[in-house]
């Protein structure tokens, strides 16, 4: 069984407004909803399991009514990585074999990478999906430039990210013990720090995670075409 696992527990601080950025409208619909549906419409995911605030039912149930394929609603934690683990935790059941953890507000997700990181985990006990750093990359100081990163070999990761199931719940509960006060801003560092093989399949620009106004006005111009 292959389960997409979708994280929206989020507060949406960066972005303010007056919801959680994930129940704010793109093109008419909570972004959620679009999430959702880009993940629950492929064919080889079985199942999908939400992640969310406890103070966000009542916007969760009206922004995936009708919608298939999902698992009764589960709640996150204080942080990203919190919420993975309790969405991992929770799904334990299901037995799944592959598990997909994905950003809630990265809607624009392709079918065609999603069958590519399915194919990948075939081969490989975990992979991402990310494109590699365009930009210069400057390190700076109080508004001054100390110094330019070199930029080889760089990239920015995205999600979905995709594990043997078993693998990176070990590897959750792990990091909990194992470095309790280290921010795991992706699943993929959690994979690192216990020395899984990681796999990057390149994405694309479209997959960007919607974090500030200006991303959701760019969200906005992408479905006007
Ligand atoms: N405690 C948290 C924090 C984040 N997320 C989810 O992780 C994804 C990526 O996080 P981010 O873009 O940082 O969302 P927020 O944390 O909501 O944004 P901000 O930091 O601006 O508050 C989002 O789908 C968000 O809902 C989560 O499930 N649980
Ligand atoms: C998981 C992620 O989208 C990969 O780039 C990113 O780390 C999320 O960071 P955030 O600060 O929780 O948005």
């Amino acid at each position: 069984m292959n389960i997409a696992m979708i994280v929206a527990a989020g507060r949406g601080y960066r972005l303010g407004g007056p919801l959680p950025k994930q129940y704010l409208t793109l093109g008419g619909q909570p972004i959620l909803r679009r999430t959702i549906m880009a993940l629950a419409s492929h064919k080889e995911i079985d199942a999908v399991q939400v992640l969310i605030h406890p103070d966000d039912t009542a916007l969760y149930e009206a922004a995936v009514e009708g919608l298939d394929k999902l698992r009764p609603v589960l709640f996150g934690g204080a942080t990203r990585q919190d919420s993975a683990r309790l969405g991992l935790e929770g799904i334990a059941g299901l037995k799944p074999e592959k598990v997909l953890i994905h950003d809630a507000v990265r809607p624009f997700i392709a079918p065609e990478t999603i069958t590519a990181v399915l194919a990948a985990l075939d081969r490989v006990p975990a992979v991402i999906v990310g494109v590699p750093l365009a930009d210069t990359l400057k390190r700076v100081e109080n508004g001054v430039i100390t110094g330019t990163v070199d930029r080889a070999g760089l990239w920015r990761a995205q999600t979905p990210q995709a594990f043997r199931y078993a693998d990176i719940l070990a590897a959750h509960r792990h990091a909990v013990v194992s470095a309790p006060g280290t921010e795991f801003t992706d699943d993929s560092m959690i994979a690192e720090h216990v020395g899984m093989r990681v796999e990057m399949v390149a994405g694309t620009e479209d997959n960007f995670k919607i974090t500030t106004a200006g991303d959701l006005a760019r969200a906005e111009f992408m479905l006007r075409g």
